[in-house]
Formats: C-alpha cells, structure tokens, sequence
C-alpha cells in the first residue's frame, strides 16, 4: 500500500490531502505541531469533509489515519521510514521549522534504505520560493553526503493549489472543501501518484504559479478586502453584491489582460488553468481565511501588488486594483495576527510609510500614491 505523510494537519492538510489520499486508499500519516490538531484528530479517530464537486455535494467520513506530534522523539519515525509521498501544506513562514523536525527523518532514511526514492510536495501560494525551502532541508542535513542523498533520492517539488478548503479553526474536524480542479504538480515525481484523484504533473509550474496566482487569487482577495469593507462575512455573499461583484469583475479582465501580454500563453491555456468550474453550492469559505494575513498578501511579487505592477508594465489601468489595495491595507480582523499588526504599524508611522514599506513601493510610485488618493475617500465608493 502506497503511503503519505502529511506535514502540517490544518484545513488543506485534512480537507483536500486526507481526504484526496483516504479514497485512493493511501495509508496516510499526518504530523502538525499544534496540540489541538494532534489531539482532536486522535480523539475523534475520523474526520469529516463535505465535498462540493462540480454536479455534487458528497460528506465523506476519513479515519484508519495515524496522528504524529512534532515531539523530541521522533514518532513518527517508523511511519516516515516507509513513506512515499511527503506533501507540505504549510504557510510559507512554516517550512524553515518543519525543515529542521524533518531532516533527521531523511537522514535515517539514509541510513536504512539508501536506495529508496521519495517525493516531497509543497502546497503555498507563494511563488519562487521552492529553493529557499530546499534550502532549508538542505541546511539541516548534517554531512556532505546526506545532502547529496537527499538532491538524489528526493523529488522536491512546488505545486499550485486549485481548491478552497475552509473549517472554523485548523484544528476542527469538520471542513468543507470544491472538488472542480486538480492541485498541479511540478513534473517528473519519483513515486506513483497515478491512482490519486485531483494530483496532475505538470511542467513548467513556476510560470503556470504566477498566472494562477495572479489571476485566481488577485481577485479573490479583492472579493475579501472589499467584502470586509461591506461588513460581509463569506465569500458568496461579497461575491454576489453587486457593488463588490462588479469591482472584482472588472479587476479580474484587467488581470487577465495583463497576464496574457506578459506571459508566453494562449487564451485556452489560460482559461484551462484560471477557469474552475462552479462547484454545486458554492462552499461558505470565510473572508477571513481568503484575507488572512494581509502583509503576505500585499508583499511586492503577490496577487495584489504583482497584479498592479504587471498592468502598469503593460499600460493597462490598475486603477481598480489600487482601490482593492487600498481596502486591504484597511483590513482590522482583530483576530488576524498579521492585520493587526499592519493597524499597529499604520497607526505608529502612518500609511504612506506603511505601504512603502510592506509593498516595497517608494512613496512617489504611481501606485502607492493611487492606494493613498483611494485611502482618503475608502467608505464612499463601496457605498458604506
Ligand atoms: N485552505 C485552502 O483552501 C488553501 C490553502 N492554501 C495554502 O496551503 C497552506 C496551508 O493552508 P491551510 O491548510 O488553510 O492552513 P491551516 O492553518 O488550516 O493549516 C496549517 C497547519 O500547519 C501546521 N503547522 C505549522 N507549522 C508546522 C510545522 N512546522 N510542522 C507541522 N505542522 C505545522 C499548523 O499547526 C496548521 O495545523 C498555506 O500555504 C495556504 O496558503 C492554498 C490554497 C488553498
Ligand atoms: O491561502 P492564502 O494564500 O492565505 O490565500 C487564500 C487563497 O487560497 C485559496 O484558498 C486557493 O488558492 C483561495 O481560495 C484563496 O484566495
């Protein structure tokens, strides 16, 4: 029986992996270093997922999954020795951590099978950053010889995600999940992952990154900055007001037409890639998870500030998307570490630095004046 570890237990980890690999009949593993998620999937034995495909809406229950802790010991030793598949879904600030709990797992691997060949999968949005994690196990192993082991026997490989998987807490055992597109891996994979639903290899993933990125979440985050500017709480609902829904349309065709002057793509390989199918009911996904962590969000290569560099490179208004921008630097969830920070910052030394400074835009850019005009007069154009 194939087997994988999952390394970071939260929504993607239960809600897409776990499931995704309990119906192909994987034996799955899944390690996380929060105590809530370890004991709640051990107390529960099972998890639940209601997945939303595109002509249906199944619940299915997961269990016969083993639970590791991130603990001194190494417990889930045996389990990794036997591993095929690692996937990671972690946020990008995570990997350099589970790194360092992971190396000595792939130096006993080593030591025991020398031969054996692993894959090791990566599950962000954030893109160009596949070798600095490499990096990170690479720094961790402590010979010569382990590093070069680990360049030859593992597969390591950057992905894009195509779902929503949403759940109250990372911890909770009940999620929701849109089942209309494949998680599209970086090609060629060490280990058989054929017989798994919604896994397609794919070359050329760091290009195809960026497009989906850019053009898939530039406007869902609009959708949840703005949405949250309306007092909404899910997506559906933003998406569905026409206010909201007409701004993110219009920032969605820009974005497109940005994309399609920058890269080497046609307009059918992009909507294959940009185009999801509608899922039957779309799920309640939160616009907190979709706006979670604004300052990652607003970093210069990502969906928001790529997105508007790229239109301004090719002449194209990114008048739009500096609305949406301006909206998430106003983003105040008292619950997301990462927005009160932004508020903090804001408050201390004023927006105008504070843009400079997380978008990495000097005051005078075009686009960091547009975001700082938009600031001035916020509430009026969303009608709040
Ligand atoms: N949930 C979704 O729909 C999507 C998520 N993603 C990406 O997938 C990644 C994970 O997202 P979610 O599952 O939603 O987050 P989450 O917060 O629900 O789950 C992440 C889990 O990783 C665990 N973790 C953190 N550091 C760890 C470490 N060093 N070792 C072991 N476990 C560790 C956390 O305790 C948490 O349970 C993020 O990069 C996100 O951007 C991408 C697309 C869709
Ligand atoms: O996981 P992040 O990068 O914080 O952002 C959430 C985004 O990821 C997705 O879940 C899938 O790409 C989108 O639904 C959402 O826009």
């Amino acid at each position: 029986m194939s087997q994988v570890l999952i390394v970071g237990a939260g929504r993607l980890g239960k809600g897409f992996l776990g499931e995704t690999f309990f119906n192909a009949g994987w034996k799955i593993g899944f390690l996380d270093n929060d105590p809530r998620v370890t004991e709640e999937l051990q107390r529960t034995g099972t998890f639940t997922v209601k997945v939303h495909s595109a002509d249906d809406i199944i619940n299915n229950t997961i269990s016969g999954y083993n639970v590791f802790d991130c603990d001194d010991n190494h417990s889930c030793m045996d389990f990794f020795l036997n591993t095929d598949v690692v996937c990671l879904p972690l946020y990008p600030s995570d990997f350099e951590e589970a790194a360092s709990y992971l190396a000595p797992c792939f130096e006993e691997q080593m030591k025991k099978n020398p031969t054996k060949k692993m894959t090791l999968i990566c599950l962000t949005n954030k893109n160009h950053i596949i070798e600095k994690i490499k990096g990170y196990f690479l720094n961790n192993l402590s010979s010569e010889a382990a590093k070069a082991w680990f360049k030859e026997n593992v597969a390591f490989r950057d992905s894009i995600v195509r779902r929503s998987t949403d759940a109250p807490t990372n911890y909770s055992t009940d999620l929701v999940t849109t089942a209309v597109a494949s998680l599209l891996i970086q090609s060629p994979v060490y280990n058989p992952i054929d017989d798994v639903q919604w896994l397609e290899l794919r070359d050329n993933i760091e290009m195809l990154k960026d497009i989906k990125v850019f053009t898939i979440n530039g406007p869902h985050a609009a959708t949840a900055y703005m949405g949250y500017l309306r007092g909404m709480k899910t997506i559906p609902e933003a998406s569905a007001d026409p206010i909201v829904g007409n701004k993110v349309n219009e920032i969605h065709d820009l974005i497109v037409k940005a994309v399609m002057e920058e890269y080497p793509i046609t307009r059918e390989e992009l909507k294959d890639l940009e185009y999801l199918p509608k899922a039957k009911n779309e799920i309640p996904d939160s616009i907190r998870r979709v706006a979670y962590d604004p300052i990652r969000k607003l970093g210069k290569q990502d969906r928001l500030i790529g997105t508007a560099l790229l239109c301004q490179k090719h002449g194209i208004d990114f008048e739009p998307l500096a609305y949406a921008i301006a909206c998430a630097f106003s983003y105040d969830d008292p619950s997301d570490l990462n927005a009160v920070k932004l508020q903090k910052e804001i408050q201390e030394n004023g927006l105008a630095s504070t843009v400079t400074k997380v978008t990495g835009l000097p005051q005078d850019h075009p686009i960091a004046a547009t975001i700082l005009r938009f600031s001035n007069n916020l509430k009026q154009e969303l009608n709040v």
